[in-house]
């Protein structure tokens, strides 16, 4: 366990309707990190996301939170009905105590000019920005983000996952995503967890896409084609992805999940 951990998951296990949707989730995410959830459908991010919210509780195990942590979160889908009658400013600030931040974060984001326009007229993109802002506005701790980029397109998913990153350098908040766009997360992520069920693989990008349970479930040919990016920080991470004191060079380390039990599936 680290000390300065802004969350803490130990041993999770959630079990629905008699099937094992995670199986044995450790890890931790510190502050000022980046965390990429990638892995199949169905493998169970999305539940493991709704568990750290607190939206839906653990089967067994433990999630352990600092004290007084903030966070904000930008669902996978979100509907806005067509007939509210309310405008970008008005949607960002409903039900927010702090209000001070409004136009900062307009202009972080790149949405001032949006900001009196109706909400339904916004496209993807823009709708994904103004949902960022409303997460970001009371500035948290720490950013979880269900699939930032899905129903953008592909010069649009760039700039905001550019704009993910420079948002968490400003706010210089952690940030723990779901992302099916692997060349950029392997491109712009300092830490990929490769989930299906249970924890694949955990690290830096360049030894996730060698591992081989990683090129199992995406393919020889994307863990080829996935760019590699050199991050430097100071921790490491042990082989069921909980921070330890930094020992080494880490820019070639791969951490792996031990298969002790034949019932897991990879
Ligand atoms: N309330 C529920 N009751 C029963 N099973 C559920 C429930 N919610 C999710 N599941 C199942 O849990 C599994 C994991 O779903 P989850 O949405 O977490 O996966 P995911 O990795 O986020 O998938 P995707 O990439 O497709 O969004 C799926 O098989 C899903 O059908």
């Amino acid at each position: 366990m680290n000390s300065q951990a802004l969350v803490q998951i130990q041993n999770l296990n959630l079990i629905l309707q008699n099937k094992t949707i995670l199986q044995n989730v450790s890890f931790d995410i510190l502050p000022n990190e980046i965390i990429t959830l990638i892995g199949p459908n169905g493998a169970g991010k999305s539940s493991l996301v709704k568990l750290i919210l607190g939206i839906t509780r653990a089967t067994s195990g433990t999630i352990v939170k600092s004290h007084n942590l903030s966070v904000g979160y930008v669902p996978q889908a979100f509907h806005i009905d067509d007939r509210l009658p309310i405008n970008v400013a008005g949607f960002i600030l409903l039900n927010q105590t702090k209000t001070d931040k409004l136009d900062e974060t307009l202009q972080l984001l790149n949405i001032a000019h949006l900001k009196d326009q109706k909400i339904q007229g916004l496209s993807g993109g823009q709708l994904q920005r103004v949902l960022l802002a409303r997460a970001i506005l009371s500035r948290p701790q720490l950013l979880i983000l269900d699939e930032p980029a899905q129903g953008i397109d592909f010069h649009g998913e760039a700039e905001l996952y550019a704009l993910i990153h420079q948002i968490q350098k400003e706010l210089k908040c952690a940030v723990l995503m779901i992302s099916h766009d692997l060349h950029v997360v392997m491109a712009q992520t300092s830490q990929v967890i490769c989930l299906n069920q249970h924890i694949c693989c955990f690290g830096e990008p360049e030894s996730i896409s060698k591992h081989p349970e990683f090129i199992n479930i995406f393919g020889d040919k994307i863990a080829k084609n996935v760019g590699y990016y050199q991050h430097d920080h100071d921790h490491d991470h042990a082989l069921d992805g909980q921070v330890k004191a930094c020992t080494h060079d880490h820019n070639h380390s791969i951490h792996q999940h031990n298969h002790s039990n034949n019932s897991e599936q990879p």
